[in-house]
């Protein structure tokens, strides 16, 4: 049995037990403070590090990642120079047949292996391009094969991560619950799920596109378990304060 608390990463309190991977879409100041804070590990995808540079516009030199991967047709040459001056590691990933958030994620595990990381936090990870968005999300079934560790997508309110098959508690308890959450069949239908601490509960149902998908789902507790024959996308809601200083564009 799995136990996964999603949201500790956004507790003043955080353990210094994650890596961060930073994708190229739009980025939450306060949000990437705190995950640079907890992170032994900080990787950024190609365009991601072009937002970085951004985002702390003026103290770019306090916020250091380890890595930059990518095909690199989107970081431009005078941000690389700049954290290339800053000794940060910049890696060719030229394959095309593999996004660059998927590669960069093997790396950032292999980079990772001997550090006490347990959870990868992907940010700037939704929204923007459709076609990524999906990318991303058939990423963390690639991720369930590449590492025993949760993947969290977390991004402008949401938080989706993939459940393998058998049986997870997600404690929903840190007091960063939004009300709403959800459980989406991605990939493939799931014939047997069966949840507790959720208001609409599934006894052995499936779920499947053209069938039931639980969107717009609560909680009933503080702690829902969630038990599956295949792997399934859970999706939640998040609040924290500085949403209102998201970086625009
Ligand atoms: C069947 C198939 N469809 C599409 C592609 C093209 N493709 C898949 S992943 C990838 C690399 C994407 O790079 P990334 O930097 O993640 O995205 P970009 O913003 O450059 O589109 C490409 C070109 C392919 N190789 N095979
Ligand atoms: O709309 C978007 C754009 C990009 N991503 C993710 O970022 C990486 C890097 O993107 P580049 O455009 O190559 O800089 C890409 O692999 C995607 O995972 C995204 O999620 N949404």
């Amino acid at each position: 049995m799995r136990v996964l608390r999603p949201l500790a990463c956004l507790l003043p309190n955080a353990a210094k037990t994650a890596a961060l991977v930073i994708l190229n879409r739009p980025l939450e100041g306060e949000i990437l403070k705190q995950f640079f804070n907890i992170s032994l590990f900080k990787a950024v995808t190609d365009g991601g590090i072009n937002r970085l540079f951004t985002c702390f516009d003026g103290q770019q030199d306090k916020y250091i990642p380890d890595l930059i991967t990518g095909d690199f047709d989107s970081a431009t040459r005078p941000v690389l120079d700049f954290y290339q001056q800053q000794s940060v590691s910049i890696m060719n990933t030229p394959d095309q047949d593999e996004t660059d958030f998927t590669k960069c994620l093997r790396i950032t595990v292999d980079k990772t292996k001997h550090l006490p990381v347990d959870q990868y936090l992907i940010v700037g990870s939704m929204g923007g391009r459709l076609d990524h968005h999906y990318a991303n999300v058939a990423t963390l079934f690639k991720a369930i094969t590449i590492t025993p560790r949760p993947v969290y997508l977390i991004s402008s309110g949401n938080l989706a991560c993939l459940l393998p098959p058998g049986k997870t508690v997600i404690q929903a308890d840190t007091g960063l619950e939004d009300d709403w959450c959800g459980l989406i069949p991605m990939g493939c239908r799931c014939d047997h799920v069966t949840t507790t601490g959720l208001k609409w509960n599934l006894s052995d149902q499936p779920l499947a596109f053209g069938e039931l998908v639980s969107t717009s789902n609560t909680y009933s507790a503080q702690q829902v378990t969630v038990e599956t024959d295949q792997p399934l996308l859970w999706t939640m809601g998040y609040r924290f304060s500085e949403q209102a200083s998201e970086e625009t564009g």
